[in-house]
């Protein structure tokens, strides 16, 4: 019951502007759960309410039984978060910052050099560790952000458009990994406004829009309530958003 994330009519402002609106949600493990929405739909804001990076102006948050806005350490301590922006600190070299990284989730020396080591691997960054993130290119950036998530095994992983800026090889084994963390009881929950990667990877979609749900479950039930066969034509039309494609197609052709 407590390994799960609830969240109960929570809402959230910026300045007068509504982000979230009467959120009541649960996320569980053994599933890939997808957050699908269009820009500034409120996916991010989601994600840092979970973390407590940010606080709920209303409603409650439950993250395996921690409040994050009273509890937000131990919640970090079991969750892999891969934010949206860069967060790197750009003095550090790549091994510096994952050292960094593992000092703070509290990993002993020698587990933390292990799993350095493996992640290093793993995220294929082995040229690159004496280099200063800062001088990475993005997509080697968004490498080391990834690679620091895995270090220390955590029991949630928050992945805030992962695929955005990785090349093919790492996007193809990073949906396997997360497929098969799923399998194996960890609580996955990814961003994405890619509707193909939610079509391939998605146990149970959660479609927010303006801030708002409008639809959860899996592909199969969110392609019947919105009386569609593909995903795309299901977002669209859950979204009332047909009128705005064909408006953007009539500015661009001229
Ligand atoms: N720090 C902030 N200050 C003011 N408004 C913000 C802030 N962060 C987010 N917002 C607003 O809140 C809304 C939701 O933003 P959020 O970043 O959560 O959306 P998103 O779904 O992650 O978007 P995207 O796909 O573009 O990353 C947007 O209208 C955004 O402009």
């Amino acid at each position: 019951m407590f390994e799960m994330i609830i969240f109960q009519n929570v809402s959230k402002y910026y300045g007068g502007t509504p982000a979230l609106k009467n959120i009541s949600l649960r996320i569980e493990p053994g599933k890939v759960n997808i957050l699908l929405g269009p820009n500034g739909s409120g996916k991010t804001t989601l994600m840092k309410l979970i973390l407590g990076i940010i606080k709920p102006d209303a409603g409650k948050i439950s993250v395996y039984g921690y409040d994050p806005v009273q509890d937000p350490i131990p919640i970090r301590r079991i969750t892999g978060y891969v934010p949206e922006d860069d967060t790197l600190y750009h003095s550090l070299r790549v091994k510096e910052y994952l050292e960094f990284v593992a000092r703070t989730y509290g990993l002993k020396p020698g587990v933390a050099e292990r799993n350095i080591e493996r992640v290093i691997d793993a995220f294929m960054l082995r040229d690159k560790i004496h280099e200063f993130t800062g001088s990475l290119s993005h997509g080697y950036r968004r490498r080391v952000l990834l690679a620091a998530a895995f270090i220390h095994d955590p029991q949630i992983y928050l992945l805030d458009e992962p695929f955005i800026g990785v090349d093919p090889r790492i996007a193809r084994a990073l949906k396997t990994v997360l497929k098969n963390k799923a399998k194996n009881g960890y609580l996955v929950l990814l961003s994405t406004h890619v509707l193909e990667i939610a079509e391939a990877l998605a146990d149970n979609i959660i479609l927010l829009y303006k801030g708002r749900i409008i639809s959860t479950g899996s592909l199969r039930e969110v392609l019947e309530k919105a009386r569609t066969e593909g995903l795309e034509e299901a977002f669209l039309s859950l979204t009332m958003s047909r009128l705005q494609v064909e408006e953007i197609v009539k500015a661009l052709m001229g």
